[in-house]
């Protein structure tokens, strides 16, 4: 993580998490670890035991990379109504449905009842501000704060703004995400699905056509993804990876020589869609690989292995 986890810049702050699914419970355990009052607005009548439940499992891995986690689920406290919950925000993280017309309707109930400085983002994976900010009167203070899952581990928060934002609301995201140990960085221009999911996005489909084709199942694609692209963009990025690529003649000689190889690719990429066929074939081979393990199990050994590889990332930048 960026700063020493022992930096608390916005102790004793506010964060309202609307919505307290996946994202919301992960978020939640890292604006705790960060000794933020932490309230979470769901109408789920069973989101306080399952919020806990996600904020204990994350806790081991946030201890791993040096947060104090003592008793930091005294701070978080539950609200049902979402107007209620933000009153006292400094920051308010919506994590809830993935639809336009929520986020829409969400926003102009929380402008009314937020702070009027208070920071506005939304963890939404593809959609942009701009679409969101419909109903609301002062469309400057909203934008996209999007985590990777799990944000209490995954570095990446992509900071989008929206041609009405003010730099000073770019600014505070930024600095807020920063201070709370993630790697933010601003999305210059709104596009659907920012950078990261679109990348994404695109391997994505290729693996759901690799796996209907039966070229590989979907574990044996995992495993050459993790034993080869995930360590190396980890390390390097797909661009200095190829720059690398190209020996000493660099990107430059990588281009002349492997570009129109791999141009030639592009024309033979596959298209893919979650059509009953291969929904059906997806579920029968997960129910034959990770479907025969939980996700708390699935999400500790997840949680061990990312806290690895960031510690140890970290300690080679802090070697050099
Ligand atoms: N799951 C993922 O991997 C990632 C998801 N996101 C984004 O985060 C957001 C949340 O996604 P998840 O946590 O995965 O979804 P989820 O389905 O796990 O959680 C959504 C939560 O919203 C709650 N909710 C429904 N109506 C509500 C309302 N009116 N007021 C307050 N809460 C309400 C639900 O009860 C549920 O607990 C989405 O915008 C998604 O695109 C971003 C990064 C990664
Ligand atoms: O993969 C992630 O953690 C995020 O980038 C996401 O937004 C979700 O996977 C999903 O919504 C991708 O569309």
């Amino acid at each position: 993580m960026p700063i020493s986890s022992s930096d608390r810049p916005f102790a004793g702050k506010t964060a309202a998490i609307i919505g307290g699914g996946v994202i919301g419970a992960s978020w939640a355990a890292l604006f705790l670890v960060n000794s933020l009052k932490v309230i979470v607005s769901d109408p789920d009548p069973e989101v306080e035991p399952k919020v806990k439940a996600i904020v204990a499992a994350a806790l081991p891995a946030l201890e791993e990379l040096g947060y104090n986690i003592a008793d930091v689920e005294r701070n978080l406290s539950f609200e049902s109504d979402n107007s209620q919950a933000v009153i006292d925000a400094y920051l308010v993280q919506e994590c809830g449905p993935e639809k336009p017309a929520f986020k829409q309707a969400l926003w102009k109930a929380i402008e009314a009842a937020a702070p009027k400085n208070a920071l506005l983002c939304s963890s939404s994976s593809t959609i942009p501000a701009s679409v969101q900010f419909t109903e609301m009167t002062d469309q400057s203070r909203l934008v996209v704060g999007h985590p990777f899952n799990p944000p209490h581990l995954m570095p990446l928060v992509e900071v989008v703004p929206t041609p009405k934002t003010t730099p000073e609301v770019t600014a505070q995201a930024l600095a807020f995400y920063n201070g709370i140990g993630k790697v933010a960085r601003e999305i210059k221009k709104e596009i659907t699905g920012f950078v990261a999911n679109r990348l994404q996005a695109a391997i994505f489909r290729e693996s759901v056509f690799l796996v209907s084709q039966g070229v590989v199942t979907l574990d044996e694609l995992d495993d050459v993804v993790t034993n080869s692209l995930g360590i190396r963009w980890a390390t390097s990025g797909p661009f200095l990876s190829f720059h690398l690529g190209g020996g000493p003649g660099g990107l430059t000689h990588f281009i002349e020589h492997l570009g129109p190889p791999m141009e030639a690719a592009w024309q033979h990429l596959g298209t893919a869609a979650f059509d009953d066929a291969t929904k059906a074939l997806l579920t029968e081979q997960l129910g034959r690989s990770y479907g025969t393990t939980s996700f708390y199990a699935l999400s500790e050994t997840r949680d061990a292995k990312e806290v690895a590889v960031i510690n140890g990332l970290s300690a080679v930048e802090a070697a050099a």
